[in-house]
């Protein structure tokens, strides 16, 4: 059993594993150094339950159909033996896109860091996000190459990759909420705005829903842009969508792109499908 980390300029997302199954997923705010050391402490996954202030249940099965479900399955079964037999401290495998949050784990004990180095697909820049190449790496390995990924995070970004696994490129730009900070903080009367549930109207007549609309349809009209232009190149193509916002945005592209919606492949754990096949744990 072993622990995937994977932290984002928002927050921290955890994979729980046995081997190489992906036995449950869960999102959590960053942890402080006292945590961190009350983490390697865990003897069981009680205690890991304990420790972890988790915002979803935990531990929450994947879907049926999700990843690794034979081995969730079989971990299930044997759900009171692992209880007890958590090697402590949990084996770690860390990736991060914030250095200052990685400094936090460095006094785990067990901790791999997964770097550009691991990760299979060639033509990598260096300075290329750990996330982006995880996640890309995720959904070629289960849909094939060549792929887009589309990570609608902090930050959302574009990046893909040809047939022969190499990295074509990509883009980034401020992600949703990001976008909706930036004018709210950067400016002397514009107000802090929730995401809408469902598409807004484009012409607006109030501040909010203004803001809502600008933000929203230009962020859509991008992304239809950025598909359109590589399936020019990759005819053939699958792209995948992950990320907080990724659900939101779906929601957004259903009613005014549907085909572009209904095409694309959903899944919030590209990044662990990407940890789980690295061979460094
Ligand atoms: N509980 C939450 N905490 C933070 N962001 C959330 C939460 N739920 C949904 N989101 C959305 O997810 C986006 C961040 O995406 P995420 O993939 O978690 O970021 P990162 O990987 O950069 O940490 C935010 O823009 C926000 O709109
Ligand atoms: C683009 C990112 C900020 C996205 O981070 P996220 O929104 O997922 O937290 C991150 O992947 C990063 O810092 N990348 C380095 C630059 C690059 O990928 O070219
Ligand atoms: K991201």
């Amino acid at each position: 059993m072993w622990l995937g980390l994977m932290i984002g300029n928002s927050r921290l997302h955890w994979g729980l594993f046995v081997g190489e199954g992906l036995c449950c997923a869960w999102d959590t705010s960053y942890l402080s150094a006292d945590v961190v050391r009350q983490l390697a402490g865990c003897r069981t996954v009680e205690d890991l339950r304990s420790v972890i202030n988790y915002t979803r249940s935990f531990p929450a099965p994947l879907p049926k159909g999700g990843w690794g479900v034979e081995m969730c399955d079989n971990y299930k079964e044997n759900w009171d033996e692992n209880l007890q037999s958590l090697i402590s401290p949990l084996p770690l495998v860390l990736a991060s896109v914030v250095p200052s949050e990685t400094a936090v784990w460095q006094s785990y004990l067990n901790v791999r860091i997964a770097t550009l180095n691991n990760v299979p697909l060639s033509g990598l820049y260096p300075t290329l996000g750990i996330d982006r190449a995880l996640a890309l790496w995720g959904a070629g390995q289960v849909w094939g190459f060549p792929m887009l990924v589309i990570d609608a995070g902090t930050a959302l970004t574009f990046t893909g990759a040809d047939c022969n696994d190499n990295l074509v490129g990509g883009a980034i730009l401020p992600g949703l909420g990001l976008q909706f900070a930036t004018l709210a903080g950067k400016t002397g009367q514009l107000p802090s705005v929730d995401l809408p549930e469902q598409l807004p109207r484009r012409y607006a007549v109030n501040t909010q829903e203004a803001m809502q609309s600008g933000v929203i349809y230009t962020l859509l009209a991008g992304i239809k842009d950025f598909v359109a232009a590589w399936w020019q190149d990759f005819p053939e193509s699958n792209v995948a969508i992950t990320g907080g916002d990724r659900t939101l945005l779906i929601n957004y592209l259903q009613s005014q792109f549907p085909k572009i919606a209904n095409s694309l492949i959903v899944e919030p754990n590209l990044i662990f499908l990407g940890m789980r096949s690295l061979t460094l744990h």
